[in-house]
């Protein structure tokens, strides 16, 4: 089957900083695949990397087959970044329109693909105030419903749920695996463990290094623990322990 990202030997430096060391990643349509890493492990910079966003030191990264950065395939990708993107004096609706209307949403799609996303993620009754009167959390959401308004092929997510509630949290985890079982590819970053478990794959990055990739379940098998949160901590541990042994 066709590879949706395929990232080879990734590396980017910042100054003298290595912030990837040659990281693979492969993505298959139909596939949720978990970042998860301490703070500054590298995350974001990856996902950038995937983007196109990020100018490498080495290594390329393919979405749908298309070397990155390629504009086209922008268009293609839902993108939700850690920080919100959004205009704060437009309406969330005007937002939605806006980048409905950047990734080429066809006009006839425009009305049900903004009523699909705003009920994802419960903003239906809001879409008319001003982003600058949102809160946290519905900035947050509103991002999630326009990284969903193209009905992409691939989503990309860094942190999506934070500053979510429970419920509405397992809203989105719902509707994440409803559109894997669609054949959507999805690449997720999480500081939540019980994110983590619900992945198919998942990344551990430690210091711009692929420290441990698989199942959920073959990772703990691997670390010989029984949560993904003890894997975290035994591969960090052992990660630190080989260095010093150098
Ligand atoms: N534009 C930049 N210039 C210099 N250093 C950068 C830049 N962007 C990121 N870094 C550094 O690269 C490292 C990796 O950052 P990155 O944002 O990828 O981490 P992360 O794993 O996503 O962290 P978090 O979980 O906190 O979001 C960090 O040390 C960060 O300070």
């Amino acid at each position: 089957m066709t590879l949706t990202v395929n990232a080879e030997k990734i590396t980017k430096r910042f100054g003298s900083k290595t912030v990837l060391d040659q990281v693979d990643l492969q993505l298959s349509p139909g596939e949720i695949l978990g970042l998860i890493g301490p703070s500054g492990a590298g995350k974001t910079t990856l996902v950038k990397a995937i983007l196109g966003m990020e100018k490498l030191d080495g290594g390329t990264a393919q979405v749908f087959e298309q070397t990155m950065p390629n504009r086209p395939v922008m268009a293609e990708i839902g993108y939700m970044a850690q920080s919100d993107a959004l205009y704060q004096d437009l309406t969330a609706k005007e937002n939605l329109l806006f980048f409905a209307r950047l990734m080429g949403v066809p006009h006839d799609q425009l009305a049900p693909n903004m009523a699909y996303a705003t009920e994802l993620v419960n903003l239906t009754a809001d879409l008319n105030k001003k982003v600058v009167a949102y809160s946290g959390g519905m900035k947050r959401r509103l991002s999630l419903a326009i990284a969903l308004i193209q009905d992409p092929g691939l989503l990309i997510l860094d942190e999506p749920t934070v500053g979510i509630d429970p419920e509405l949290r397992q809203q989105i985890w719902a509707e994440l695996k409803r559109l894997k079982d669609q054949g959507k590819a999805i690449l997720i970053t999480t500081h939540v463990m019980d994110e983590a478990e619900r992945c198919d794959q998942l990344m551990l990055i430690r210091e711009g290094i692929d420290l441990a990739h698989g199942t959920p379940q073959e990772l703990k098998d691997r670390y010989g623990v029984a949560t993904i949160e003890q894997v975290f901590l035994k591969a960090g541990r052992l990660q630190d322990e080989n260095q010093s042994n150098r």
